[in-house]
C-alpha cells in the first residue's frame, strides 16, 4: 500500500521549508519528491494543502497510570492523547500500581500498548523495587522484558549508594539511568516553590537546591561509573549549571525540559488552584529565564511533557493536598510554536529537533526524523488556526492543565505511526 502525502511544508537541512510530496510505502517513508509522476490507481494521495509536516514528536516522560490508577489514565486513552498532540512515540514512567519493577509488568504495559495499537510505547522500569530506595530491581531482567531504561520517577533516589549501585550495573548494560531529582529532607510537606507565591500564601516552599543537590551528586556518580545520565523535568538555574559544566568536561550526562518549566512562572500562578501544582514546581523568573537558555545552546537535549494526568476530585484537594502533576500530551507543541516560533524567538526547526531528533539520539531510537528509509511515523500540523485549550475536548482522561482557554496555534491535525494514520482531527 502507497500513500503520498501532497504538498506538505517540511524543513529542509537548513532549517527552511520547502514543499514536497512524501511518499510512504510498507510503513516507510520511501521517497521525497519536489514532482510528482503519473500515480498508479493502488496510491492513496492525502492532500496536505502546504500545512507543515515534521517527524512524529517524542515524548521520553509520560504518566501512562496503567495499571493501577486506571481512573487518571489508561495506556489506551493516554496513547490516544499522545496521538493527538502530534506524538508518535512515548515512554511511559514505572510509578504505576504495582511499580514496573518486574519484567511482568513490563511485558504488562507492553501488551496494553499494542493492544492500543496507536503510538509507540517505551516502558522504563524503577531503579529500586517498589520505588522504595531500598533494593535494587533485575536490572538485567528487565531490559530483557524490554524495559528503555531505569528511573524511580516520582520520587528521588536519596542514598549515593544506592544510585551508585544501580548506575554501575545500568552502565553494565548499556542502558541509561534516568533521574527526578529531589532530596527528600528538603521539601517535606511542600507544594509549591520556594519564593514569591509560597511567601505571599504563608506556605513553606521547595528550594531549588532539593533538586540541583541530587544533580550535582548524580553527575558526580555518572563520572565515576560511566552511565548514561539523564536528568528529569530539569526547572532550576543551578541544575541548568551544573549540567552545562558537566558536559563540558565530556561527562555523559543528558537532560530534559517540559513546556510549563518554560513558560510558567511562580508569579503566573493565580492562586490556591490545583492545576498549577506539579513536581518540579514553577519557579521563579530567572530559572524560566535559565532553562529557556539552557535548552537554546543544548545544555538541555530535549523537551518532554511529563503528561501526569489525575482526576478532577484529586485536584479538587486544593494546593496543599492535591497530588502533584499536570497533563502535557495535548497542548505541548502548540503552547511551545505560539509562545517561541510564532513570536519569532526561536526557529522552528529548533523547537522540531529538540521534540524529534533530539530525543531520537539520546536514547537511540529508529525515529524522529523525514529522511528515505526512516519509519514513516508523522505529524501533520496546521501553524494557521487559532484555538482555544479546551480541556473538556482532551482524549487524555486528565483535565488537569493550567492553559485552559489559551488561544493557540500550531495545532496538529493528523498524525501516522509507521504509516498508519493513529489520528485525524475531525473536521
Ligand atoms: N511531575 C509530577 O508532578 N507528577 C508525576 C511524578 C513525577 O514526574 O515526578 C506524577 O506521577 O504524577
Ligand atoms: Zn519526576
Ligand atoms: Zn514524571
Amino acid at each position: 500500500m502507497t500513500v503520498i502525502i501532497r504538498n506538505a511544508s517540511v524543513l529542509n537541512q537548513e532549517g527552511e521549508l520547502e514543499t514536497r510530496h512524501i511518499v510512504v510505502k510498507d510503513g516507510v517513508i520511501s521517497a521525497i519528491e519536489s514532482n510528482l509522476d503519473a500515480l498508479d490507481e493502488s496510491t492513496e494521495i492525502i492532500e496536505a494543502e502546504g500545512k507543515l509536516l515534521i517527524p512524529g514528536l517524542i515524548d521520553m516522560h509520560v504518566h501512562l497510570r496503567e495499571p493501577g490508577f486506571e481512573h487518571k489514565e489508561t495506556v489506551e486513552t493516554g496513547a490516544r492523547s499522545a496521538a493527538k498532540g502530534g506524538f508518535t512515540t512515548i515512554a511511559c514512567m514505572p510509578n504505576t500500581r504495582p511499580v514496573t519493577d518486574s519484567p511482568e509488568i513490563v511485558q504488562f504495559v507492553k501488551d496494553k500498548a499494542r493492544e492500543a495499537g496507536l503510538v509507540k510505547v517505551l516502558p522504563y522500569a524503577a531503579i529500586t523495587k517498589n520505588e522504595l530506595g531500598r533494593e535494587l530491581t533485575d536490572f538485567a531482567a528487565l531490559k530483557e522484558a524490554g524495559a528503555i531504561g531505569f528511573t524511580d520517577d516520582g520520587v528521588g533516589v536519596q542514598t549515593a549508594q544506592m544510585m551508585k549501585d544501580a548506575m554501575k550495573l545500568a552502565a553494565g548494560l548499556d542502558m541509561p539511568v534516568i533521574a527526578h531529582c529531589e532530596d527528600d529532607s528538603l521539601v517535606e510537606g511542600c507544594a509549591v516553590n520556594e519564593g514569591k507565591f509560597a511567601t505571599a500564601h504563608g506556605l513553606k516552599g521547595i528550594p531549588n537546591e532539593s533538586e540541583a543537590i541530587h544533580v550535582g551528586r548524580d553527575i558526580l556518580l555518572a563520572e565515576a561509573t560511566g552511565v548514561h545520565y539523564h536528568v528529569c523535568h530539569v526547572s532550576t538555574e543551578q541544575s541548568v549549571r551544573l549540567i552545562r559544566q558537566a558536559k563540558q568536561i565530556g561527562i555523559l550526562v543528558t537532560a530534559e525540559v517540559c513546556p510549563h518549566h518554560l513558560l510558567l512562572s511562580e508569579e503566573d500562578i493565580p492562586g490556591m488552584d490545583a492545576n498549577w501544582k506539579m513536581n518540579p514546581p514553577l519557579r521563579s523568573r530567572r530559572d524560566v529565564e535559565a532553562c529557556i537558555e539552557g535548552l537554546l545552546d543544548g545544555t538541555l537535549d530535549i523537551i518532554v511533557t511529563d503528561h501526569a494526568p489525575h482526576s478532577e476530585e484529586e485536584k479538587a484537594k486544593g494546593m496543599q493536598l492535591a497530588p502533584f502533576g499536570i497533563v502535557g500530551f495535548e497542548t505541548a507543541f502548540p503552547l511551545l510554536y505560539t509562545a517561541f516560533v510564532a513570536t519569532g524567538k526561536w526557529d522552528l526547526s529548533l523547537l522540531v529537533q529538540r521534540m524529534t531528533a533530539d530525543p531520537a539520539r539520546v536514547f537511540r531510537l529508529n525515529t524522529g526524523h523525514l529522511t528515505v528509509g526512516a519509519p514513516a511515523d508523522l505529524t501533520l500540523i496546521d501553524l494557521k488556526e487559532e484555538q482555544e485549550v479546551d480541556p473538556a475536548s482532551f482524549a487524555s482522561k486528565g483535565r488537569n492543565t493550567p492553559f485552559a482557554g489559551w488561544k493557540l496555534k500550531g495545532w496538529p491535525v493528523m498524525t501516522w505511526v509507521d504509516g498508519t494514520a493513529v489520528w485525524t482531527k475531525a473536521n
